[in-house]
């Protein structure tokens, strides 16, 4: 199983943004510490889904950056993707995990440390951990966890906790405190005015 980036790069597909743009601005500063994560909105068609996939799994394999594909594991699959993430409207875990093949990256969201020993032992390879903080990127999520809440998940299994919601620069340093060996972003990257700087920037946060 390849080693985890610890920068996870959710793509931000909603109108007005610009995935690729982003994704090439943040691929050669990060390059292996990279983990661009496929993430199309609901509406959208396999088709649309598998090729974005396509296109990033071949920016991704230039920089030795991995591509995993949100939910639709049949796309990652096609598109030749590194793995994927599921949480719990998607298939369960091991299932996935079936699906996949057993050497395939598989994250799994989760929110506490007894669901998350589960993930883990359902074949998860990683957790995505949160919401960590509030956000508007995603609608409908539950209340925020806060470090204290990513401790206690890192505190209880052996794999990668990757912090995710709201995530910005400034909190890397209490989260990697915390336990997370990373996290995952939408508009920490997707938002910014310079998303190689901000790249660099949270990668010299993860990396210290
Ligand atoms: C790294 C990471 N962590 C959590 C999530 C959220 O997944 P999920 O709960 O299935 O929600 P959607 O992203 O599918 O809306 C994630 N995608 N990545
Ligand atoms: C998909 C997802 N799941 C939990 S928070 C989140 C969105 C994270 O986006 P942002 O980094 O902009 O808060
Ligand atoms: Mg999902």
């Amino acid at each position: 199983m390849p080693s985890l980036g610890r920068l996870h790069l959710i793509t931000d597909t909603r109108p007005g943004r610009d995935p690729l743009a982003v994704l090439r601005a943040a691929l050669p500063v990060a390059r292996t510490e990279l983990v661009v994560q496929v993430r199309v909105l609901d509406d959208a068609t396999d088709r649309e889904a598998y090729d974005l996939a396509c296109r990033i799994v071949a920016m991704c394999a230039t920089y030795g950056a991995t591509c995993l594909v949100n939910d639709r594991l049949h796309v990652a699959l096609a598109a030749g993707a590194g793995g994927g993430h599921v949480g719990a409207g998607d298939l369960p875990v091991d299932a996935a995990r079936r699906v996949l093949g057993p050497t395939a990256v598989l994250g799994a969201t989760s929110r506490e440390p007894v669901t998350a020993a589960a993930a883990v032992a359902a074949g998860a390879t990683y957790l995505g951990v949160g919401p960590y903080r509030s956000t508007t990127t995603k609608d409908g999520l539950p209340p925020a966890i806060g470090v204290a809440g990513v401790r206690a998940v890192a505190e209880a299994v052996p794999v990668p906790v990757i912090a995710i919601g709201g995530v910005t620069v400034a909190d890397v340093a209490a989260l990697r405190a915390a336990g997370a060996y990373g996290v995952a972003v939408v508009g920490a990257l997707s938002g910014a005015a310079d998303p190689a700087r901000a790249t660099a920037e949270l990668l010299g946060a993860l990396t210290c």
